[in-house]
């Protein structure tokens, strides 16, 4: 796991931050496509409606599975939230979907902020001092089906970026197990983690995964080992 810590102190945007432009495609998310149980054209033989009310028995009476898991605990119950203003956070989006298959919805916003980072970096720094929102564009993620969430942002200000503190002063999560990753120019991730706890108060925050901007595009066998331990984390509960 990539991890570049510094003190507190340090916590301050990079004044010639090393954003840069998203690359082509970094955006475009595939949400999980959920297969069909049956198709329509599918022959209910004695014996699979016989099998078919065993699993029913099974599940509603919580015994495991074979392998380990119960029915409820192999259903397909994460979701992806994540803001991006410059593609890198969109990226690793990316791989933890790809790694975990969660639903994605990426927040976007309905004033966006300059691409110039000089012209927005003091707005974004106001609103936090302020604890301000900025509204975030319709429609918003509706994370009721889901137990374990996934939670992207880059790292702003000495923690998370403001449209994500927005959408979790709406929607803290509360009983949800919250996985969070972050990224940053050079930062230590800490007040990012302080920002969870305190804006969702009653949810269950896993470790999380930092990268720096730099290592973010190689930090695939990382993230994806991450992924991994929070969906051990989800079975376990
Ligand atoms: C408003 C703003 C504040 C930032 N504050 C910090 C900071 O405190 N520490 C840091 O290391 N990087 C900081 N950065 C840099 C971003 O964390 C970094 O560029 C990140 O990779 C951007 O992610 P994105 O491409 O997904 O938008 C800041 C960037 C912006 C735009």
């Amino acid at each position: 796991m990539q991890r570049r810590c510094r003190k507190r102190a340090a916590l301050r945007p990079e004044e010639n931050g090393r954003e840069r432009a998203p690359r082509a495609g970094e955006r475009a998310c595939n949400p999980i496509r959920v297969r069909p149980f049956m198709n329509q054209s599918s022959r209910y033989s004695r014996r699979s409606v016989l099998s078919l009310a065993a699993g029913a028995f099974l599940s509603a009476s919580g015994a495991l599975l074979p392998s380990g898991g119960s029915f409820a605990a192999e259903a397909p119950r994460a979701a992806l939230v994540y803001f991006s203003r410059t593609g890198t956070t969109a990226g690793l989006a990316r791989m933890v979907a790809e790694a975990s298959g969660a639903e994605v919805f990426e927040l976007k916003l309905v004033d966006p902020y300059s691409d110039d980072y000089s012209a927005m970096t003091g707005i974004a720094r106001s609103e936090r001092s302020r604890n301000a929102r900025r509204e975030l564009a319709k429609p918003l993620p509706d994370l009721s089906g889901f137990d374990l969430i996934f939670l992207g942002s880059p790292y702003w200000w000495g923690g998370l970026s403001i449209p994500v503190r927005t959408f979790l002063m709406d929607n803290p999560l509360a009983g949800k197990r919250v996985a969070p990753f972050v990224v940053s120019a050079s930062s230590s991730p800490e007040g990012a983690w302080e920002d969870l706890r305190e804006f969702c108060p009653q949810a269950r925050i896993l470790p999380g995964f930092h990268t720096v901007q730099s290592a973010a595009s190689g930090a695939r066998g990382d993230i994806t080992a991450w992924v991994k331990s929070c969906l051990e984390a989800r079975q376990g509960l």
